[in-house]
């Protein structure tokens, strides 16, 4: 059974005294849910947000890590870095990632490998750009995504994958895939997944929808019964955007 789950990736955003300031206000308007709520801090404010949120059910998650042990690797965060802290989930291959840090297929592979050897739980993303959605080629590079970084993984390691489907097209951008659209990706990232391994292991993975999610569409988005969650940017910087997102799965 696979779990319903709104995360907020606070990228590059809000220093210490607004990280304390926005997690005590969500902590205090969060609503009652089944969904799993994560927020993911800057590096710099996230031991504080961890200890912030020990008596709250809002996870705090880490928005990448190194694939190394550790060593010569000047600005780099280890995976045993985030589980000493007490972090839990990293989110690994974000298009920003990708697109700025030359993040690859073959680098993400491994990051994923490492997190999982430190018993992290993964958020993987991926996306298609503006240009393969209008040639047509969205699924096959979505397909290429996922298989060229997961599908040497284990069997048994997939229920420490979590899947982010986001649009490159519809992140920042106000331009939100429509539900139907998210619909249709999310089915056929499950179907990819039933032939890659089987049935049960892609029923079982969460897959969240991320691009310009806000409270006016998250309901429509989340309505869909391949969508199982959000990934939400900045709808998240807002405590009251983010609450009413949760309200909406
Ligand atoms: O990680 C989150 C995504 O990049 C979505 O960002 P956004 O909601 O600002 O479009």
């Amino acid at each position: 059974m696979r779990s319903k789950i709104v995360a907020g990736n606070w990228k590059m955003n809000k220093n210490l005294a607004e990280t304390e300031a926005l997690l005590t206000e969500l902590a205090a308007k969060l609503p009652d849910t089944n969904a799993e709520v994560m927020v993911a801090p800057t590096f710099v404010n996230l031991a504080a947000a961890v200890q912030s949120l020990e008596s709250s059910t809002i996870n705090a998650i880490a928005q990448n890590m190194h694939f190394a042990e550790s060593g010569a690797y000047t600005g780099e965060i280890s995976g045993d870095m985030l589980v000493n802290i007490g972090v839990d989930t990293v989110i690994l291959g974000h298009s920003e990632r990708r697109a700025y840090f030359g993040e690859t297929d073959e680098i993400l592979e491994k990051k994923v490998k490492a997190a999982l050897a430190k018993n992290l739980r993964v958020m993987f993303c991926f996306g298609e750009e503006l240009a393969d959605r209008k040639s047509g080629n969205h699924f096959k590079v979505v397909e290429s995504q996922i298989k060229n970084a997961l599908f040497s993984l284990d069997a048994n390691v997939w229920s420490s994958i979590i899947l982010a489907y986001e649009p490159v097209w519809a992140i920042g951008t106000g331009e939100t895939a429509s539900a139907d659209q998210a619909q249709e990706m999310h089915a056929f990232i499950r179907k990819t997944i039933t032939e890659a391994y089987n049935a049960e292991i892609a029923n079982n993975v969460s897959i969240l929808y991320g691009g310009s999610v806000k409270p006016a569409n998250a309901e429509e988005i989340f309505s869909k019964p391949d969508v199982d969650g959000g990934l939400i940017g900045g709808a998240a910087l807002v405590a009251d955007n983010f609450v009413d997102i949760i309200k909406a799965i």
